[in-house]
C-alpha cells in the first residue's frame, strides 16, 4: 500500500481537508432518537457513513464512545471501519495510545497491521511516556502504508502544564514537533506521522511545519473558527486537517441535513 501520506494528500486533493469526527455520544444518540446501547451505535454509526462518504477525506471515529458499550460496542467499531474504508473513506481511528514499547507494539499491531480485522489508515497516539516509545508504532505504519498522529498541542485548557513545560531551550511539545519534523524529513509528498494541535490554542508558539500533516481538532464545539485556523495554520495549509465532531453530528440524524453540515464547513474552508 502507498505510504499514508501520498494517500491522504490525494484524498485532500479530491474531497478537501476536513476530517470529520465520529463521536456517539449519549447526548446524540438520544437527539438522534436512538437508544445508548450496540444497536442505537450502529445505526448512528451507518448513518453517519452514509452522509460522509464522497463528502470527506477522513473520518475519525473516536473509540472511547464505542468502547463505553464493551465487547458489543468494539464489534461496532471494527464493522464502522470496515464499512467505512469499504466506502472509500480513510479512517483516522482517535484512540490516543501510549505505552512501554513492547506493548505499545500491541497496539500497533491491533490498528496498524495489515493482517488486524481492526487494521486503519491512521491512529492518534500520545508520546508522553517518551517519543521513542512510540517506535513501534512508526515501524508498524511504515511496514503497512499507515499514518500516526502523535499528541503535541492538545486543544484541552490543562493541556500547556505538559506540552509547554521546558526540556532546556525547547518546550516538550517542541520537542515531539522536532522528532516528527526529522521522521517526515525528504518524504513527498508529505511524510505519514502527524501532530495534533488544537484549533483553540490561542497562539502558535512552536514551529509546527513539520512536512506532515496536522489534526487540529477543536473547530465547532470547542469553539475554534475557520478564522482561527487560518491565522494560526495559514502558512501550513496544505497540511492540515480540521477537525469537527459535534459541530456535524449535531445536523443529524437526517443523511441530507448532515451532509448540509460537512458542505457548509468544507466551503468555508475553502
Ligand atoms: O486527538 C484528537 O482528535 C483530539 C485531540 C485534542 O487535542 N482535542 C480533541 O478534542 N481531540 C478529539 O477531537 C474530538 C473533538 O470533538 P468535538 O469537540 O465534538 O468536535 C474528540 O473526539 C476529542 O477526543
Amino acid at each position: 500500500m502507498a505510504p499514508f501520506g501520498e494517500r491522504l494528500s490525494a484524498a485532500v486533493s479530491t474531497y478537501g481537508p476536513l476530517c470529520a469526527g465520529i463521536d456517539p455520544h449519549a447526548s446524540l444518540l438520544a437527539d438522534w432518537g436512538l437508544t445508548d446501547d450496540a444497536a442505537g451505535l450502529a445505526t448512528f454509526a451507518s448513518t453517519v457513513i452514509e452522509a460522509l462518504a464522497g463528502e470527506v477525506a477522513v473520518v475519525k471515529p473516536q473509540s472511547a464512545f464505542f468502547e463505553r458499550h464493551g465487547a458489543a460496542g468494539v464489534a461496532v467499531l471494527e464493522r464502522t471501519i470496515q464499512d467505512a474504508r469499504a466506502a472509500g473513506l480513510l479512517v483516522l481511528l482517535d484512540v490516543k495510545r501510549g505505552d512501554i514499547g513492547s506493548t505499545a507494539a500491541a497496539y500497533a499491531d491491533a490498528y496498524l497491521d495489515a493482517a488486524s480485522p481492526m487494521q486503519v489508515d491512521a491512529v492518534t497516539v500520545s508520546p508522553y511516556l517518551g517519543f521513542g516509545s512510540l517506535d513501534p508504532f512508526l515501524t508498524a505504519a511504515e511496514r503497512n502504508g499507515g499514518g500516526v498522529f502523535v499528541l503535541a498541542l492538545t486543544s484541552n485548557p490543562e493541556g500547556p502544564e505538559v506540552q509547554h513545560a521546558r526540556i532546556g531551550e525547547r518546550t516538550v511539545a517542541g520537542a515531539m514537533l522536532d522528532h516528527l519534523r526529522e521522521r517526515n524529513a525528504g518524504a513527498t509528498p508529505q511524510g505519514s506521522y502527524g501532530a495534533v494541535v488544537g484549533a483553540t490554542v490561542g497562539e502558535l508558539t512552536e514551529d509546527v511545519a513539520i512536512n506532515g500533516p496536522l489534526l487540529i481538532p477543536g473547530l465547532g464545539a470547542q469553539g475554534g473558527t475557520v478564522a482561527d485556523l487560518r491565522r494560526l495554520f495559514g502558512p501550513v495549509w496544505d497540511h492540515v486537517l480540521p477537525a469537527s465532531s459535534r459541530g456535524i453530528l449535531s445536523a443529524g440524524p437526517d443523511v441530507s441535513a448532515l451532509r448540509k453540515a460537512v458542505r457548509a464547513v468544507r466551503d468555508e474552508l475553502g
